[in-house]
């Protein structure tokens, strides 16, 4: 645990720094009022208070603690709405940053931990550092304010509580650093059970064919045990800490009347005065409680975040984000390219390729499954960089500063389109959602159109307003693929790539879009990665990997 840890949660709470303030303000009144109240019952039962039930003493009472329950209420909401804002914001971030993260980072790290981090890990500190932290707050005021009224009704009692504080410190210094480590092992296999959960729900087809209900079970089951088992030794931790607490508690408390009642019959206190320094001491406990609990809670979070808060940190793995410009086209370059995938450098995918693709013409690229097809048009998309060489558009380089620009300008069909779970409209034009305009939509037709899209998008339920599904489930293969061909003409590219793009069509579907991405691509750079080598009649050039 260090400093900057520390700071760098609280710095969470910067942006809304006036909430935090107007929310402070809140508390502090209530906290002042909570102050007030053994002061109240000392009066009553010293029997200074009026008889009559209606005298205006009572009244202002009674006004008070409906002001009190009223900012309550407020201070409560404040907090709680201060806390929505900032996990809000982190996740928004978290998100954002994930979204960038290259290529490689994804190779190495779940998609399904990591959702999941973004909506678990968070939430552990929205209550932390907002509602909690308020309350820790307010109970260090509560704990000050008592002792100070505790030491105005008896030096001797209060002197005697305060020697009781450090042993009460020293507990809770113990147990924090327990909690944190434990913590952080906890929200490590709580990622781990819904990694699994995820794995094993995605591929629930695959598990049903084979009969792998058992072996399913049985992973999840494992993780799942494993994550009860961090979570109850933290929960120990904390019980032995809190039994440990009410010990002290109650031993003061009894120590405390002992001496108190001795101090009544000497006449150095009265009864009122005891009752409200027993409450005084109830309320200092009660306080002190909130705070260890709120330390606890701290230290738990600041274990169960690291992991998020060391994503956002890690700069290496992000993509540049430089603003956009236009960029040239030219001939394609392969100069010495070798290349293999990151972490994988016994697997080398290409040794010192050297090809020519040429600007404005049609490209086959051709070869034995597993000889890099896909691999070349990852290089050329820049999802990765080449290991060694270098490639080379018209005059400029492809390095990982320009790749933005270029890929602005590059449409890619797969074998197995990417597609949102959302409606057809969404995986064509998701900047503009479900409410395009008529131009927009006319425009999104005509590629539909072209890409023999559009009569079965009609024939769906809501037509181009149809959920498809996770990952376009909903629809067939051909379907889908279709729609990622639309997705491609919407684009206005320069450099088309299309892997296997026709895989999933039948050879109808398949001729008319070859007709049809023939015509339209007049000019453009155009590759094919197939199988097949004549795979669009009228490709210009074949080059075999
Ligand atoms: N992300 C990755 N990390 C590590 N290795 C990978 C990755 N993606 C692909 N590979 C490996 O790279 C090699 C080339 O794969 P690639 O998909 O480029 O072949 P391909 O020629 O397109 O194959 P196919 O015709 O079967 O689609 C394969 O051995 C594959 O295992």
């Amino acid at each position: 645990m260090k400093y900057s840890e520390h700071k760098q949660r609280l710095g969470l709470l910067f942006p809304f720094k006036y909430d935090v303030c107007i929310a402070l303000t809140f508390m502090l009144i209530t906290a002042a009022a909570q102050l007030m109240l053994p002061k109240i019952v000392n009066y009553y039962v010293d029997g200074n208070a009026p008889p009559s039930l209606f005298d205006i003493f009572h009244i202002l009472v009674l006004i008070a603690i409906i002001i009190f329950s009223i900012i309550s209420a407020v201070r409560f909401y404040l907090f709680e709405k201060l806390g929505i804002k900032v996990i809000t914001r982190l996740r928004l971030k978290l998100h954002k940053t994930l979204l960038i993260k290259t290529a490689s980072y994804y190779d190495k790290n779940n998609i399904a931990e990591l959702a999941g981090r973004i909506q678990s890990d968070t939430q552990t500190l929205k209550d932390v550092l907002t509602t909690s932290a308020a309350l820790a707050l307010r109970s260090a005021v509560v704990a000050i304010g008592c002792i100070i009224m505790m030491f105005t009704l008896s030096t001797m009692l209060s002197l005697i509580l305060l020697f009781c504080i450090p042993i009460f410190i020293l507990a809770t210094k113990m147990l924090s650093k327990k909690v944190e480590a434990l913590s952080e092992s906890e929200q490590n296999a709580l990622a781990k059970t819904n990694k699994i959960a995820f794995d094993n729900l995605n591929c629930h087809t695959l598990i049903k064919l084979y009969n792998w209900f058992g072996s399913s079970q049985k992973r999840y089951s494992k993780t799942n045990s494993h994550y009860a088992l961090c979570a109850k030794k933290t929960a120990s931790a904390i019980a032995i800490f809190q039994g440990f607490f009410n010990f002290l508690i109650f031993s003061i408390l009894i120590l405390m009347l002992i001496i108190g009642s001795h101090l009544i019959q000497q006449k150095n206190l009265t009864i009122g005065e005891l009752a409200s320094y027993v409450l005084y001491l109830g309320m200092t406990f009660t306080s002190l409680n909130m705070l260890a609990g709120f330390w606890a809670e701290w230290m738990h979070s600041l274990g169960a975040t690291r992991y998020l808060f060391d994503l956002l940190k890690s700069e290496s793995d992000i993509e540049p984000q430089l603003p956009l410009k236009k960029v040239a086209f030219g001939d394609i370059y392969f100069e010495n390219i070798s290349f293999h995938y990151p972490g994988h450098a016994t697997q080398l995918i290409f040794d010192k390729l050297n090809l020519h693709i040429k600007h404005g013409q049609t490209t086959i690229i051709s070869g034995p499954s597993g000889n890099g097809k896909s691999t070349l048009a990852k290089l050329l998309l820049g999802y990765y960089l080449p290991t060694e060489g270098k490639i080379r558009i018209g005059n400029l380089y492809l390095t990982s500063q320009n790749i933005k620009s270029y890929r602005n300008s590059i449409a890619y069909v797969e074998q197995d389109p990417i597609l949102f779970s959302s409606s057809v409209l969404e995986n064509l034009i998701p900047e503009v959602g479900l409410t395009p305009t008529k131009l927009q939509m006319e425009k999104v037709i005509a590629a539909c159109k072209k890409a023999n899209a559009h009569s079965f998008i009609s024939q769906l339920p809501q037509g181009y307003n149809t959920k498809i599904g996770d990952r376009g489930g909903l629809l067939s293969g051909g379907q889908k693929q279709r729609i990622a061909i639309a997705r491609a003409f919407l684009q206005e590219p320069e450099l088309v790539i299309l892997d296997e793009f026709t895989s999933a069509l039948d050879k109808e579907n398949q001729y008319s879009i070859e007709q049809a991405i023939k015509n339209l691509l007049i000019g453009k750079t155009v590759i094919i990665i197939s199988h097949k080598h004549s795979q669009i009649n009228g490709a210009e050039n074949l080059i075999q990997l």
